[in-house]
């Protein structure tokens, strides 16, 4: 390799230890992936720079399970969705294309956001992990991504139920996730452990209307307290309290924003208010004859990956 290439990939690694600095304050997002860019086209080796975890190089060229460092071109192309788009994206999955078994979407979707988070945070598996999961399907999607994060190697798992479900569907997610050593705790109202050190909000999806029921207060609050704190925070779908369209509330008890959002199916318009470090798009089960239907230029998923970076 030449002296300039060397000289670059040095500079590249002193840039990486800095934005590693647990001092930092900026989100690196986006430099981390122009860097990784860069490097990748100048010299066709893979450089990570991971925020949480180590700076490593990766000989596997072209690598198609590194999602983490290749954002494709065509993310920037993807549709977001309105609130009535979103809703009969997933009418027409239910009933056209049979998706109805009762909690199979909820499988898919959970086990990408599940994926995504062990590729990001696989520094915190030693650590506290909070599922906060809601009434709705996006809380279905919450009890599945608290199984998978066990069978991922999370050793501290809990996954706190706002409401019990009565669907036998939603019953049986959450006995298979108390059957692989989750916590689960129906205490939302006054649960009081701050021990997370990652928190991932499923309590509101594409379905939530504002402004959130007192009931659930207690819940905004430990997504809010963790954000204000630096706590990551991992939103399925939709940040919840975000207006599904028009992103962040005005109103500061129920206003955060993630550190990662997962799009299922396809990215909802509020995503174009995220700010946090990553975003990926999830739920790699979407037939393409809806994808066309709908135009939602969706991404190639990598490899056999279930998720993609779009940011
Ligand atoms: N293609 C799809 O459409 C998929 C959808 N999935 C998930 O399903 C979610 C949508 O699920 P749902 O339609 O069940 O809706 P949500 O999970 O968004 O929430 C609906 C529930 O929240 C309650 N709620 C709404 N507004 C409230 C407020 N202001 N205060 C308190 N409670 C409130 C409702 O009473 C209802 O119980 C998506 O965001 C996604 O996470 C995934 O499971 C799989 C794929
Ligand atoms: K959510």
């Amino acid at each position: 390799m030449a002296v300039t290439g060397k000289i670059v990939i040095l500079i590249v690694f002193v840039v990486g230890i800095i934005f590693q600095s647990p001092q930092m304050i900026l989100r690196p997002g986006l430099l981390r992936a122009l860097i990784n860019n860069f490097t990748e086209g100048a010299f066709n080796i893979p450089l990570r720079i991971s925020k949480h975890g180590h700076s490593h190089k990766s000989f596997l060229r072209g690598d198609p399970t590194s999602v983490m460092d290749n954002i494709p071109p065509e993310a920037s192309k993807v549709k977001y969705l309105n609130q009535d788009e979103a809703i009969q994206v997933d009418v027409d999955l239910l009933k056209d294309y049979k998706f109805g078994v009762d909690t199979q979407l909820m499988e898919l979707a959970g086990l990408s956001v599940a994926t995504a988070v062990a590729k990001v945070y696989e520094s915190k598996k030693a650590e506290h992990v909070l599922v906060v999961a809601g009434p709705g399907n996006n809380g279905g999607d919450g009890f599945v991504v608290a199984r998978h994060l066990k069978m991922f190697g999370f050793e501290n798992v809990t996954l706190l139920v706002a409401r019990k479900p009565t669907k036998e569907g939603f019953l049986n997610l959450i006995y298979q996730a108390e059957h692989n050593q989750v916590m689960v705790s129906y205490d939302a109202s006054s649960y009081r452990d701050h021990s997370a050190t990652l928190i991932v909000d499923a309590l509101f999806g594409f379905s939530f209307k504002p402004p959130v029921r007192p009931d659930y207060q207690p819940l905004m609050d430990i997504l809010v307290s963790s954000s204000a704190k630096l706590v990551p925070v991992v939103a399925v779908d939709i940040p919840s309290g975000w207006d599904v369209e028009n992103g962040p509330p005005t109103d500061d008890s129920i206003r955060y924003m993630p550190d990662m959002l997962v799009s299922l199916t396809a990215p909802k318009l509020c995503a174009n208010h995220f700010q946090g470090s990553y975003h990926f798009l999830g739920g790699r089960f979407v037939p393409k004859t809806l994808a066309d239907k709908y135009a939602l230029n969706l991404p190639p998923y990598p490899g056999t990956e279930c998720v993609v970076r779009l940011k």
